[in-house]
């Protein structure tokens, strides 16, 4: 609960099921001048009666989580039609100050028993500005909530124009017409150039490297950019009126490789690259200012400008439009040129942490990396200028297990991680019972996930033979997965958008693992005792430059 809250909207957490006839019924004093109001399901919206000096109050967003309380209520108060900008100034400061603060707040719902009509529901009451209560989920797991996030963001509303009485200013001016002097600037077609309200604030939401995860958009999950400023007027026409500030941008960083879609699913934007931006709310335009002339006088006036405040239906001119406000779902696809797949404790952060500046936690438990870690592959200065083709940014994923595809483990969200890398280094631990088994259970959880990722280049990387065991079977284990896939296709890999083109869907799921290209090389490293490291650079890169010829989809553009 917050004590601060002022004129704006209020989130309220209600912690039982709602009917949707539900009516409100509040407790202090300063709520009860909204009750009751009625809540319509079917238009998201609920006027309430003119009650003192609020003049209109509304439920918007009514948002409902599956299986998953608390339920949003946001209610809105506002001010509608003031007579001119003064009073509404007054009464904003007013209305500000009323408010304060708001604290429970009673919903009473229709009860299904006969002896209580009603039942009432206690909520607790939190600026919508405020965080939400921060859920503990959120921080236990977080690799559940750090790649998808549903957000609202909403623009500034445009600044309000002024009413103003242009007292003695335009006959002044008439004679200064004459004497060819002008302090009020015109239009080309002779209509006074009236102050205008400021626009309102722009949501941007823009790719900014030093973000990581979505994980803070869970914390807060409303967004709002600041109104235009009013005109400054006394109501009275000079040449001194000025626009009203036009308010700044509102730019939300989310980390690079982040998807933006609306609501309905519709694709917005793709962050791929850092600094990508998208506009995603468009500030309210701000209002225009009208002078506001006696009946009797209105006729010549008009002669002498078109700005005329006529009747009361102009007065809606004089108010700046709203701001937009959409739903976004933010979708976090990590950019990275070499995807590691394999088992828990197969060695991935190991391998990571050995080549890359990266600092992934290790220890030998399973699922000790919860959400993809990313490191950067420095060139090989042997190239001469070729060595950038060979840098790359490596993403270290959580280990699959069998049955990841119904969930099990950590599930296999993570796979579409993948889905913008153009290498696979695929990490077997040589030193387990049977590393050709634990092989083939990973390629076919990533062949449940999608098959295209099969048909991707790879190479494997049995790790571990610093201990015995591993180093004795080293050959045969090669030799055995060399053996498992088809020829060809590995060593001149296909871009990945022709590949839908020659198979169909029924042809991928019938494909046994030995019909997909084999691995580019298999390679014997102990990454943690620096056992043939450079040989598996040489791999890497080499295999990442055959990519790069060979016009596969790029993560980003490699620096020239
Ligand atoms: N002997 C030996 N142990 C290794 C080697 N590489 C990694 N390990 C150990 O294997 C254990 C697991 O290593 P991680 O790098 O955490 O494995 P991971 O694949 O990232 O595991 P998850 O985070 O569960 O996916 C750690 O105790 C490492 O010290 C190696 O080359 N030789």
């Amino acid at each position: 609960m917050h004590d601060k809250c002022g004129l704006g909207s209020y989130s309220f957490y209600i912690h039982h099921c709602l009917s949707p006839s539900l009516y409100v019924q509040t407790t202090t004093k300063y709520f009860s001048l909204l009750s009751p109001a009625k809540y319509n399901p079917s238009e998201n919206i609920a006027k309430c009666s003119k009650i003192s000096k609020i003049t209109r109050a509304q439920f918007s967003s009514y948002e409902s989580h599956p299986g998953n309380f608390p339920i949003k209520i946001r209610i809105m108060a506002s001010l509608i039609s003031p007579p001119s900008l003064n009073t509404h100034l007054r009464e904003t400061r007013f209305f500000s100050t009323l408010l304060l603060p708001p604290r429970t707040i009673q919903f009473q719902q229709r009860c299904n028993c006969k002896n209580h009509r009603w039942k009432t529901v206690r909520c607790r009451a939190t600026s919508a500005n405020a965080s939400p209560p921060a859920s503990t989920s959120l921080a236990k797991e977080p690799h559940k909530y750090f790649d998808h996030v549903i957000i609202t963001v909403r623009a500034g509303d445009g600044g309000h124009g002024a009413v103003l009485n242009p007292r003695v200013k335009l006959e002044q001016e008439q004679a200064n017409k004459k004497k060819k002097r002008s302090s009020l600037k015109r239009d080309f077609d002779g209509s006074l150039i009236l102050p205008m309200g400021g626009h309102g604030g722009d949501v941007i939401i823009y790719a900014d490297e030093g973000k990581d995860t979505l994980l803070e958009f869970h914390n807060k999950s409303r967004y709002h950019a600041k109104r235009g400023g009013n005109v400054d007027s006394m109501g009275v026409l000079t040449s001194m009126l000025r626009d009203g500030l036009a308010a700044p941008t509102l730019r939300i960083p989310v980390p690079v490789g982040t998807v933006v879609k609306s609501k309905r699913g519709k694709m917005l934007a793709d962050l791929a690259q850092p600094d990508d931006e998208v506009l995603v709310a468009r500030g309210g335009q701000g209002g225009i200012s009208l002078l506001e002339m006696p009946q009797h006088k209105r006729k010549k006036v008009m002669t002498l400008t078109t700005n005329v405040m006529r009747d009361d239906s102009d007065k809606v001119l004089v108010h700046g439009q709203p701001g937009e406000e959409v739903k976004l779902e933010l979708i976090l696809r990590v950019v990275a040129d070499v995807g590691l797949v394999g088992l828990p404790n197969a060695g991935k952060s190991t391998l990571l942490a050995a080549i890359t500046l990266a600092k992934p936690d290790i220890a030998d438990y399973p699922f000790t990396t919860l959400m993809p870690n990313l490191g950067r592959l420095g060139g090989d200065p042997s190239l001469g200028a070729g060595m950038y083709s060979s840098e790359a940014t490596l993403a270290d994923l959580p280990g699959l297990i069998e049955g990841a595809h119904l969930g099990k483990g950590l599930g296999r969200n993570f796979l579409r991680h993948l889905r913008r890398t153009r290498l696979l280094v695929h990490v077997v631990d040589a030193a387990t019972e049977n590393p050709i088994n634990d092989y083939r259970t990973v390629r076919e959880e990533l062949r449940m996930y999608n098959p295209e990722y099969l048909e991707r280049p790879y190479i494997v990387i049995l790790n571990k033979i610093d201990l015995p065991e591993a180093r004795e079977r080293l050959p045969s284990l090669t030799q055995e997965i060399m053996r498992i896939g088809s020829d060809g296709t590995a060593s001149e890999p296909k871009p990945s958008s022709e590949v839908p083109a020659q198979l169909s869907d029924g042809d991928r799921n019938e494909r046994e693992l030995e019909d997909y290209p084999r691995p580019l090389s298999v390679v014997g490293v102990s990454v943690l005792k620096g056992i043939s490291i450079n040989e598996m650079l040489k791999e890497i890169r080499s295999a990442l430059r055959k990519c790069s010829d060979s016009n596969q989809p790029l993560a980003f553009s490699v620096p020239p």
